[in-house]
């Protein structure tokens, strides 16, 4: 039977530390979180954010715009917070409706506010080893791997999933640490045979229950991204984590695992803008 990486313990000693910090901080940390549409998943994360903010001190704001709002309405919002130095991080919650181009939004915020990492300039530095910003999902399962002595040189990594807010960025960290990483996707044939493989498993797909402990590794290390709704209306992983932590090493459970990470980590890159 495998060990539990509590995010949510690791999550709130973080942010506890993260208070201390911003309480010496003679200009207060400022976030703004921008949330287009009534998505209800989208409005649980953006409250989660708003409540660890205040926990921590952190001046926040959440600007709401109705689902038809147009691109260049939502394009000239963030340049006039790219312009208003009260605020260090700007995040636009995606997904955006499909009326909007969010390669474009994106492109419009400040890099150096680009607290999520997703500016195209912020993933190029990343890439290249000079980086600042760094996407806080993955960010936040490597603070967990250092708190849990998990050492990825040489051991092989699998990343199921391949998107630009968790499957690459997190492919390029374990990378940089030395796993020899493999990167699985809705394309790959007999993915089972695929993570069996791995010594660490990240599963990021969107498919509550993908993984069971078929697909499993005896010892694996096992982080599961995923946030979904079981036919029930209970969140669920990507990862059946009743079965699975009986063969893995160590777990992350959904909820009180990756998620509380995300939300530290943003704080942490939001801080430490407003410091330089
Ligand atoms: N806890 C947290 O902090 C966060 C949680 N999430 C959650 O993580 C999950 C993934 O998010 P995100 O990366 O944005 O999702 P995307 O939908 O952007 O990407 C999903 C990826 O999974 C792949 N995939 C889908 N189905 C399968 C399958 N059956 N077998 C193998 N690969 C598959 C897709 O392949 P292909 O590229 O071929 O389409 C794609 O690469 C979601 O549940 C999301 O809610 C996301 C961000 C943060
Ligand atoms: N620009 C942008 N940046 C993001 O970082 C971003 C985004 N868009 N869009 C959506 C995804 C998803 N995401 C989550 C963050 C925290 C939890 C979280 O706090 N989860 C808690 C509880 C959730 C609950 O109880 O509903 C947990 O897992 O324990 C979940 C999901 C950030 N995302
Ligand atoms: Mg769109």
């Amino acid at each position: 039977m495998g060990e539990i990486i509590d995010g949510r313990k690791l999550a709130d000693e973080m942010q506890a530390n993260m208070a201390e910090t911003v309480a010496s901080m003679v200009k207060k940390p400022g976030l703004v979180v921008i949330i287009v549409g009534e998505n209800p998943a989208s409005q649980t994360y953006v409250r989660n954010k708003e409540k660890t903010a205040v926990k921590i001190g952190i001046h926040s704001k959440i600007d709401r715009l109705p689902e038809t709002v147009s691109e260049d309405e939502l394009v000239s919002l963030i340049e006039t917070y790219n312009q208003d130095d009260n605020f260090h991080g700007i995040l636009v919650q995606l997904p955006l409706p499909k009326h909007i181009d969010e390669d474009r939004i994106l492109l419009a915020i400040d890099p150096r506010k680009d607290v999520d990492g997703f500016h195209p300039f912020n993933v190029g530095k990343m890439m290249t080893g000079q980086a600042e910003m760094i996407p806080c999902t993955p960010y936040g399962i490597m603070k967990m791997f250092e708190a849990y002595n998990v050492d990825l040189n040489g051991k092989h990594a699998v990343m199921v999933g391949r998107s630009n807010i968790v499957g690459k960025p997190m492919m390029h960290l374990m990378l940089d640490a030395n796993a020899t990483v493999t990167v699985a996707h809705s394309r790959t044939v007999d993915l089972a045979a695929v993570t069996k493989e791995a010594d660490i498993l990240v599963v990021a797909v969107g498919q509550g229950h993908l993984i069971d402990k078929s697909y499993v590794k005896p010892g694996a290390v096992v982080i599961d991204v995923g946030m979904n709704r079981s036919p029930e209306g209970k969140l669920i992983g990507d990862v059946n984590f009743e079965e699975v932590k009986d063969v893995a090493s160590l777990i992350t459970p959904v909820p009180g695992g990756v998620g509380p990470m995300t939300i530290t980590m943003l704080m942490d890159q939001t801080i430490r803008n407003a410091q330089k």
